[in-house]
């Protein structure tokens, strides 16, 4: 069972992750972040630069690495998570952007036909992660249907990282990154697989809002399957889900996540 603390609001869940990767970091000044995109992760990061600022902390030697990237798009169009990470991650934090990976770097929108190359990118992409000693904290959202980075409904459990075709719901979902259009809206992507992200030390999952009740409910209180990605979390040691009251709306154990993280003894943190 992964830890389920249910917060106010964005802010709460962020400063709770931004505390955990600040002392991460102080103990470890060369620890390896997973990075996620999306809004969800958003006030995350915002606490944790907050912290890296104000108690100093140096960060030039930290390194980073996302979870995916649309296919098709150039690093340099504001989209790509290229853009995404480097705007939202790298720039606020200060870390060093050459130490900051991104699955699609190699690849700077080479077209879906590029197979050789388009095929190499995803195990040398967990090459690298491994080659680093692996992640130490994962930051992950979750889509509406249940998907973690870009692994879809039915992406294997033990899958590493490739590339993926995106469901019509991811589509539309993110249409609002695209002149809301649709058509504008990659049909494919690399992501690290599910396999890949159960090898991270610690997952720490933000969800927010009704809109994700459902995918929360699922992966927190249904079965462990392939249909809803995230619940492959259920099978990893140390998971942490932080959500509001919104997301958490059709859990039927709150009461008793919210009993346990209120007694938890402080030296254990999340
Ligand atoms: N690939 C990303 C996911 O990593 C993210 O979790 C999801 C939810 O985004 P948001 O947090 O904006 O709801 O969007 C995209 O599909």
């Amino acid at each position: 069972m992964a830890e389920v603390i249910i917060v106010r609001n964005e802010e709460e869940a962020g400063e709770i992750y931004g505390r955990c990767v600040a002392d991460l970091i102080k103990a470890k000044p060369d620890a390896v972040l997973g990075l996620a995109t999306g809004s969800s992760p958003l006030a995350a990061y915002r606490a944790l630069a907050k912290i890296v600022h104000e108690e100093h902390i140096d960060v030039s030697k930290v390194r980073g690495f996302a979870l995916d990237e649309y296919l098709g798009l150039p690093l340099t169009h504001p989209e790509s998570y290229h853009s995404t990470i480097h705007r939202t991650v790298v720039e606020p934090l200060g870390l060093d952007p050459e130490k900051v990976h991104v699955p699609g770097d190699v690849l700077n929108g080479a077209p879906l036909e590029d197979g050789d190359k388009i095929a190499a990118a995803g195990p040398a992409y967990d090459a690298a992660i491994e080659a680093a000693g692996g992640i130490d904290v994962q930051i992950l959202g979750i889509g509406t249907d249940g998907h973690i980075g870009f692994n879809e409904p039915g992406s294997s459990l033990a899958s590493g990282t490739r590339v993926k075709t995106l469901a019509e719901q991811t589509r539309i979902d993110n249409a609002r990154f695209f002149d809301n259009d649709i058509n504008q809206v990659p049909t494919h992507c690399i992501t690290q697989g599910i396999g890949t992200v159960l090898k991270a030390r610690h997952l720490v999952l933000l969800a927010f809002g009704s809109g994700k009740a459902e995918a929360i409910e699922e992966t927190v209180e249904g079965g462990v399957s392939a249909f809803c990605p995230a619940s492959a979390l259920q099978l990893h040691p140390h998971a942490t889900i932080i959500i509001d009251e919104e997301a958490a709306s059709r859990l039927r154990h709150k009461d008793y996540y919210r009993y346990a993280f209120a007694h938890k003894p402080a030296w254990q943190g999340i």
